[in-house]
């Protein structure tokens, strides 16, 4: 019996940056696999857009191994771009052109023939519904139909890696949701995705794995779902209650906890069993009238992940959970 693999497409060693004395990228290690969506999620600073920028050979490395495509990405920089498509995190389309001239444009960089490039461009209008917007000069569009001619520029040579960076911030929510359904959708089609983000809802809507990143290391990796079931568990109760009450909390909680987070008056309480567990701490606060000022029991999600690494959440609020959430 044969088993097939899937094809590694990126495979980075030790991969480093330095600028001057400051590491921004500090050995990291991955593999991204064909057909996958695999995201990089870090807050701002983090080293995610110089990672990027070494995979589509846009800033050297340091140090470390970088293979694209099964080749090295400094010896085979122009073969790689060719089967590349990027999406940098600045908008850079000409904003004196229409929409359709910024496509064909672009496609003579890969001289692609006249009708070619036609053929592919008025494709991706459809794709990324902007037909109607074929001949409106760039700056008479919106911020969302800009990222998403952005992303369909990108897609002219018909690329098999898209890399994109940031690719919805500063996007509305409606924006931002159609660029999720564009993405999906190329990934069904076979492509490969590799993302950065600091939105968490990006990862785990879109990612079939992720590194999570801080201060240019590897704080952990894997399937979104996976890291959520090692380090927190399916729910988490918020407590707001003063320090010195939080640990007899604690002790009353310990037999459903999985882990817990102490920030100021914040108590984070993390279990498989969210219900069963804040009935039961609920009984025993209203007994003692434990002054609790405030409380909210929901499902944990990545930002829990971070925040059990780093003690900070993605958004490098300290403490102030109801705040934070709020302000998401
Ligand atoms: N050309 C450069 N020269 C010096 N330092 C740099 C340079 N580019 C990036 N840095 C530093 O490297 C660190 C990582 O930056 P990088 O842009 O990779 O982070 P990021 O995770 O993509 O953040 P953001 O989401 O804000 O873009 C930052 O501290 C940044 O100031």
């Amino acid at each position: 019996m044969s088993y097939s693999l899937p094809t590694d497409i990126i495979s980075a060693r030790n991969l480093t940056k330095r600028f001057g004395d400051f590491t921004a990228v500090n050995a990291i290690s991955f593999t991204v696999r064909q057909g996958e969506c695999f995201g990089l999620l870090g807050p701002n600073g983090a080293g995610k857009t110089s990672l990027a920028r070494m995979v589509f050979g846009l800033s050297p490395r340091t140090e470390g191994r970088l293979t694209v495509f099964n080749q090295d990405i400094s010896d085979h920089s122009r073969e790689i771009k060719a089967r590349l498509g990027v999406v940098a995190q600045e908008d850079n389309l000409d904003p004196e052109l229409t929409v359709l001239e910024n496509l064909l444009v672009y496609a003579s960089y890969y001289r692609l023939p006249r009708s070619i490039a036609r053929e592919r461009a008025f494709e991706i209008l459809d794709f990324m519904d902007l037909r109607s917007k074929a001949n409106a000069v760039v700056d008479e569009l919106s911020g969302g139909m800009k990222r998403r001619l952005t992303i369909g520029r990108a897609l002219i040579n018909r690329p098999e890696l898209l890399i994109l960076d940031e690719p919805t911030t500063g996007l509305d929510p409606y924006a931002r949701h159609m660029v999720w359904q564009r993405l999906r959708q190329l990934k069904e089609s076979g492509t490969t995705v590799l993302l950065t983000t600091h939105y968490l809802e990006e990862a785990s809507h879109l990612c079939d794995r992720l590194i999570i990143i801080n201060q240019g290391k590897i704080l952990e990796q894997g399937v979104p779902e996976d890291l959520i079931d090692k380090h927190v568990g399916q729910y988490a109760l918020e407590l707001g209650v003063s320090p010195d009450m939080q640990n007899k909390l604690l002790h009353w909680s310990s037999e459903w906890l999985k882990s817990f987070q102490q920030i100021g008056d914040d108590l984070v309480l993390y279990s498989d069993n969210g219900p069963a567990m804040a009935d039961d701490l609920n009984q025993r606060i209203a007994g003692e009238h434990l002054p609790v000022s405030y409380q909210r029991l929901r499902p944990t999600n990545l930002e829990d992940v971070f925040l059990k690494l780093t003690g900070e959440t993605l958004h490098g609020v300290r403490g102030g959970f109801e705040k934070s959430y709020e302000e998401r």
